[in-house]
Parts: structure tokens; C-alpha cells; sequence
């Protein structure tokens, strides 16, 4: 999955990944967490998702990552908002209101730019990438996240051999491998969601199911 193939899906707007409303599951369990309002939220693999809005509707600051730049200016025009335009090391910063986007490399991001992020909402980022993105992805981006961060990952399962990714299956022993050592990882809950994804079934998936789970980074 190298950065062309998601400016590729971006420029031919076959972004089937991109839901119209927040995630339930991010609306039941990320209260949860526990945060205060006002605290910052990270969003690796952003896209344009509209958890974001849902994440500044509850008092949060978001601060995105996306390697798009057209899905960040359309995050932005269909919020109405001309945003700020900076750079810096990590890249193209937009800001508007609640959300900063940057236009970079997640694997990149420095962890100065992490350090007052008290969380992070992971859904479609880690499933995005094949496995040795993912090894990249939970060396680089997660270490680099302040000590007393929190996070939601949502996942998905199912059998490896009946569907190419993206999105790729990842089982709860994976996620217990990569951020175990770092992080306490809950399994929250793990739903049945083979019946309403026709995609997947006219695939020939047989069997799909998400997970979330509470991360807690340990001292
Ligand atoms: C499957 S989409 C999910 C987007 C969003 N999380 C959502 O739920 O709609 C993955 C996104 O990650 C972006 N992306 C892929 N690799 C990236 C990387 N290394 N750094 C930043 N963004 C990346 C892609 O451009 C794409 O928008």
C-alpha cells in the first residue's frame, strides 16, 4: 500500500471506506475513556471522516493525519471552513475551529507534534496497511505518543484467504502483539457484522466481525 495507491482511490473519489455518519461504535464506547473536554484527539489515517466532526461536537481538539491533500481540502469545504495553511517538518497543517489536519506520513509524524494528544481514535488506519505497515505503523506513530494516552481501535476479522485487503483482518492475538508491551489492551466488544456488508459477502466473505478495544499506554 504505497502512498500512490490511496492518491489514486482519492483522485477517482473510490473511497468506499468513507462513511455519512460517525461510527456506532465509536459513539458507545468512546465515553468510556473518560477524557475532559478540551483534550486532543489524534486521528491517524483520517481521510475525511466524519468521527472527527462527532470527536469536536464533544469538546474535543482533533488533530488529523492524512497522506491526502484532497481529503483534507474536502473535509474543509464541506464544513464550509477556509482553513489556516502552515508547514513544518511533519508537513501541510490545515486548521480550522476544532481540527488541525496534517497532510504527512503517519510513520513520520515527530513526537513533539503527539505530546499533548491525551488520545487516539483508531478506525480504518490499522486494517488499512498490510502486515508490515502495520509493524511500521505501531513502531513509529504509537511509541511516539505522550504517557498517559488512551486510545479506541476498531478492527476487523475475517478469514484471510477469502478477501484481499485493504481493509486487512486483524485478530485480537495480532493487536495483543503489536501494543501489548506498551499498552493494556481490552477488548471493549466484538460484533457479528456479516449481514449488513453486502460487500464483503458478495466477496465471499463468510464470516466478519469488529472488534474495539480500550488501549491504556503503561507508565
Ligand atoms: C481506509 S482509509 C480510512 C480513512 C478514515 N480513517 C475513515 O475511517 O474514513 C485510510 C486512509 O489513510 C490514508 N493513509 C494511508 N497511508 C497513510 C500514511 N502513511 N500516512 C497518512 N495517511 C495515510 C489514506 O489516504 C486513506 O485516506
Amino acid at each position: 500500500m504505497q502512498p500512490e495507491f490511496w492518491h489514486e482511490r482519492w483522485r477517482g473519489n473510490r473511497i468506499g471506506f468513507h462513511r455519512d455518519a460517525p461510527l456506532p461504535l465509536l459513539v458507545s464506547h468512546w465515553p468510556s475513556l473518560g477524557l475532559p473536554p478540551g483534550s486532543r484527539v489524534c486521528v491517524p489515517l483520517c481521510g475525511k471522516s466524519l468521527d472527527m466532526v462527532w470527536l469536536a461536537a464533544q469538546g474535543h481538539r482533533v488533530l488529523g493525519i492524512e497522506l491526502s491533500r484532497t481529503a483534507i481540502e474536502q473535509f474543509f469545504a464541506e464544513r464550509g471552513l477556509l482553513p489556516t495553511i502552515t508547514t513544518s517538518p511533519a508537513g501541510t497543517h490545515y486548521a480550522a475551529d476544532a481540527w488541525e489536519l496534517v497532510q504527512g506520513d503517519a510513520f513520520e509524524i515527530p513526537a513533539a507534534l503527539l505530546s499533548d494528544c491525551a488520545a487516539v481514535h483508531d478506525r480504518a488506519a490499522l486494517i488499512a496497511l498490510p502486515a508490515d505497515m502495520r509493524a511500521t505503523y505501531a513502531t513509529t506513530l504509537w511509541t511516539r505518543l505522550p504517557g498517559d494516552c488512551r486510545a479506541l481501535l476498531v478492527t476487523l476479522e475475517y478469514p484471510e484467504t477469502e478477501k484481499a485487503g485493504p481493509p486487512f483482518p486483524v485478530g485480537e492475538a495480532e493487536v495483543r502483539t503489536r501494543f501489548g508491551e506498551d499498552w493494556t489492551v481490552r477488548l471493549l466488544e466484538r460484533r457479528d457484522i456479516l449481514a449488513n456488508e453486502p460487500s464483503f459477502q458478495g466477496e465471499g466473505v463468510s464470516d466478519l466481525h469488529t472488534a474495539v478495544y480500550r488501549l491504556d499506554r503503561k507508565a
